[in-house]
């Protein structure tokens, strides 16, 4: 049995599939969403993914197979160049603009084929059929697509909807738990600004959770799903609530700029920019220090918290290339409370500075991950 999420915006209506066994219809699942039978389909997606998955995802689509199309996974990828690689492929093949892309993947190529299709002869259709933790609780859901230029995160994308978005969870199976845990961060964010019932169901099943227990992902999965449905139906362009969607990005996205995409993965930047908000709300009186230990201890539960190296001053600075900033006021999320959060804009680089640097002071070494693995 699987979830059905409806998203309604004002420029488009879709439905997000979360459950087991998506995958086993999926060629018919998709031809139910247009009226051109002859369109061609095309899938992106990754050596790795196409390894684990590809006779699963090619069994329904029988005579009519879908054109393959293959880039590396990872942060690093989700360039200009790769999009350019990819659009040069689709014109050789002879896509068109009854063609549908099918985003087989996590959120790099899922924020990567959303833009292609957005790009593409001016716009084309896609499908979203994410494969990660994080792609299946966030990135798949609500129209945010794009890709990283080496000053900043995601400073290229448009907004661009997908015709639907198939969760398939049997997909996680093969995820590895670093990627599972760091896409659960996305859902620890969920919890804090937006579904306190979220964040309680977070703390007391942690163990389910993280060993993949379908009953208990399927719940946080949806229960995420849901929340950012509701803020993307209210705020569909990121002019006021959707910001909240931003707990922990404007650190974690400084964060993995200054790294150059190369020693964190995106959940667990984020979980670094959270511990950073939390601790700017704390002083500001904004989160009690009982809350911020749930906080820092949901955190971490789905972390370890991992070390990087950077620069204090050039990730304060990079903040300030943040794209929710205006010519007026940067702007800064921060947690009211577990299960509310607000927009503030003079969060200053001074508070700033002393957050980032408490980060440093709380970073285990490599030695410590070692040895509590170990
Ligand atoms: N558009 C949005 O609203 C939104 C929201 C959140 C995050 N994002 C973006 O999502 C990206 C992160 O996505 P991600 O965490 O999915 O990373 P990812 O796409 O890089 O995937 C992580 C890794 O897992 C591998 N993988 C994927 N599925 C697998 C599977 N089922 N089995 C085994 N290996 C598998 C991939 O090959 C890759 O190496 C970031 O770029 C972030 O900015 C976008
Ligand atoms: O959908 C949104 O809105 C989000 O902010 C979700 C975030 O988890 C996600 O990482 C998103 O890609 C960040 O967007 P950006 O606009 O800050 O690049
Ligand atoms: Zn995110």
């Amino acid at each position: 049995m699987s979830t059905a999420i409806e998203v309604r915006t004002p420029s488009a209506n879709y439905t997000v599939h979360i459950g087991p066994g998506l995958l086993a219809d999926l060629a018919q699942r998709i031809a139910a969403l247009h009226t051109t039978p002859k369109a061609k389909l095309f899938v992106v997606t990754s050596p790795v993914i196409w390894s684990h998955w590809s006779e699963r995802f090619l069994a329904s689509f029988g005579g009519t197979q879908p054109v393959v199309l293959q880039v590396l996974a990872g942060e690093q990828y989700k360039r200009f160049s790769t999009l350019e690689s990819l659009a040069e492929q689709l014109a050789e093949h002879g896509a068109d603009r009854d063609s549908i892309l099918i985003a087989f993947g996590g959120g790099v190529l899922g924020d990567m084929t959303g833009f292609l299709a957005a790009i593409y002869m001016r716009g084309i259709r896609y499908v979203q059929v994410p494969t990660t933790a994080l792609a299946q609780i966030d990135s798949s859901v609500g129209g945010k697509t794009g890709a990283n230029l080496a000053a900043g995160k995601n400073l290229i994308g448009s907004f661009h909807h997908p015709l639907a978005v198939f969760a398939d969870i049997d997909t996680l199976s093969t995820l590895p738990e670093n990627e599972l845990r760091a896409g659960l961060q996305e859902s620890v964010k969920a919890g804090i600004i937006r579904d306190r019932e979220l964040f309680d169901y977070m703390e007391a099943h942690t163990a389910a959770i993280l060993a993949g227990n379908h009953e208990a992902l399927t719940r946080v999965i949806a229960d995420s799903v849901q929340m950012k449905v509701n803020v993307v139906a209210e705020d569909e362009f990121e002019t006021g609530v959707r910001m909240l969607l931003n707990l922990g990005h404007t650190l974690g996205h400084a964060i993995e700029a200054a790294t150059r995409y190369e020693q964190l993965l995106h959940g667990e930047a984020i979980a670094w920019g959270m511990i950073a908000a939390t601790s700017i709300a704390q002083k500001r009186g904004m989160v009690t220090s009982a809350q911020v230990e749930r906080i820092t201890n949901l955190v971490r539960a789905y972390g370890p918290l991992k070390p990087f190296t950077a620069d204090v001053h050039e990730l304060v600075s990079l903040t300030a290339k943040d794209k929710k900033n205006r010519s007026d006021s940067r702007r800064f999320i921060l947690p009211v409370g577990i299960g509310d959060a607000t927009v503030v804009r003079d969060v200053t680089e001074a508070e700033l500075t002393v957050a980032t640097e408490e980060l440093f002071a709380q970073m285990p070494t490599r030695e410590d991950l070692a040895e509590a693995n170990a």
